[in-house]
């Protein structure tokens, strides 16, 4: 299996990812499902990706958002009120964020009241989404692993958590077929009326395929992008003053907090995401491509010639912090992805040329056909959750051995969120500690949200 590195930045990111007539994802997605059925992830077939992305494309309309965000609202709402019953103590923003994250894509789903934020009994969920990334990413890597059965092995040694995660899922997909197509703001009631009217066996319908993707590549991604910008912003304290700044003289009080104008003016709120999404892409692995099969012109990418059958890919990690693109690669600067200031009109025009070249090369969601369908709604959640939580906190990384988890130390970069690739990626901490601020009441702004 060969790859091409992103030496040169420019090129071979549009040359792979946007040139769907001759280049498509990898036979090693369709390993990850079982039983022939694709989801919208993982179907090679152009014509029967764009379908499927047709569909799955209806749950994040703005329509589609906007009658969700009340949901995804509650479930922050949950989130800030344990921030405040922890005030003082350090809270790993992990576990938090991830708890967070996935009772939110289990109500943009399928509507459901996961409840990990609250309960412990479903947190083994998550835990066993990042395992399942963990054993598709061997599959994705070396698909040898695959035609020797690995996937057997793990399905043995896993064979509790597996079963016990498909159960859930299952009584997930049985509650919300069971309801009205639309008594949910969810993806369900957003396609119900497109889907074949299924005899299939559950675990092969369209609706557990579909559901199944966002669970997995809705949950963790976000929480990811969430953790990393706590990890950033708890370290800078510039960074952490200004963007307190914009989202405290942009609001008014904690209910204006939601989408719409006021928020999307929040640029280095944005620059912020942006900055930690490029620092710490969620998703970490190589997304592997090859020429479509029926394609029979030699493939020529980048002036690089690609044999038929290797597999090829842009790693996003090594493109996010290529130097000819990020000056600084490693540390954290959001002004970076902000229109220039400068009065000198020379001197504007080169630093716009510099940001164009990094938002060409900003590919945490990948770009393209097959670029991340949840981007709007990863967006706005990201946003939701720091604008809120600088809005009824202040906060900073922990003090003594707990403010160092989270940190890269074996790479001899303090400064950078410490992630492992398992296609998305796992992490620990950072700790953070949380100041309920005297000026607002969040008691108040929550019962006036009940
Ligand atoms: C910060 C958060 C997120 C990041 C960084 C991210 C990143 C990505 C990336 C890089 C891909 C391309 C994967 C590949 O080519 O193999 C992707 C695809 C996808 N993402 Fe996301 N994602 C995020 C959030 C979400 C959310 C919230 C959802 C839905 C709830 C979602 C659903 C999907 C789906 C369904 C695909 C497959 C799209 C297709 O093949 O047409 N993602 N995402």
């Amino acid at each position: 299996m060969a790859q091409i590195w992103n030496l040169d930045a420019k090129l071979p990111l549009k040359g792979i990812y946007q040139n769907d007539d001759r280049v498509t994802k990898a036979f090693t997605y369709e390993l990850l499902t079982r039983n022939g059925v694709y989801s919208v992830f993982n179907t090679l077939d152009r014509d029967l990706h764009r379908a499927k992305r047709k569909l799955v494309g209806h749950a994040f309309s703005e329509r589609s958002i906007r009658a969700f965000e009340p949901a995804l609202i509650q479930q922050v709402d949950v989130y800030l009120k344990q921030l405040l019953e922890s005030s003082r103590k350090p809270v790993n923003m992990t576990q938090k964020l991830g708890h967070l994250a996935v009772d939110i894509v289990a109500q943009l789903a399928l509507g459901y009241d996961l409840e990990t934020q609250i309960r412990e009994d479903n947190r083994f969920f998550p835990r066993a989404m990042t395992l399942s990334f963990f054993v598709g990413n061997i599959s994705h890597h070396f698909p040898i692993f695959h035609k020797v059965h690995t996937n057997m092995v793990f399905d043995y040694i896993f064979y509790a958590t597996r079963e016990r995660f498909i159960r859930l899922i299952e009584k997930m997909v049985r509650s919300r077929l069971a309801l009205d197509k639309h008594a949910k703001p969810d993806f369900y009631s957003s396609v119900a009326h497109a889907l074949p009217s299924e005899a299939a066996k559950m675990r092969d319908s369209v609706v557990w395929k579909e559901a199944m993707v966002f669970l997995v590549a809705g949950g963790d991604t976000v929480a990811t992008a969430m953790t990393a910008a706590f990890f950033y912003l708890s370290r800078d304290p510039a960074c952490y003053a200004r963007l307190a700044k914009e989202i405290r003289s942009t609001f008014a009080n904690g209910n204006d907090i939601k989408s719409g104008p006021q928020l999307g003016s929040c640029q280095y709120l944005r620059a912020c995401i942006d900055e930690a999404l490029r620092m710490s892409p969620p998703v970490s692995a190589n997304l592997w491509r090859q020429q479509v099969a029926t394609d029979e012109e030699p493939l020529v990418i980048d002036g690089h010639y690609i044999p038929r059958g290797t597999l090829f890919g842009v790693n996003i990690y090594s493109l996010s912090h290529n130097a000819a693109i990020f000056p600084e690669p490693f540390t954290f600067k959001p002004e970076r992805w902000l229109p220039s200031s400068t009065a000198d009109p020379k001197a504007a025009e080169a630093d716009e040329a510099a940001r164009k070249l990094m938002l060409d090369a900003f590919a945490s969601f990948s770009i393209g056909p097959r670029n991340c369908v949840g981007k709007p709604l990863a967006y706005l959640e990201t946003s939701l959750v720091l604008a809120k939580s600088l809005w009824y906190f202040d906060f900073e990384a922990a003090s003594g051995p707990l403010g160092s988890v989270g940190e890269c130390k074996d790479r001899g970069r303090p400064g950078e969120f410490y992630m492992e690739d398992v296609f998305s990626s796992t992490h620990d901490g950072p700790f953070i500690v949380f100041h309920p601020r005297e000026s607002v009441s969040l008691e108040k702004d929550l019962d006036t949200r009940a």
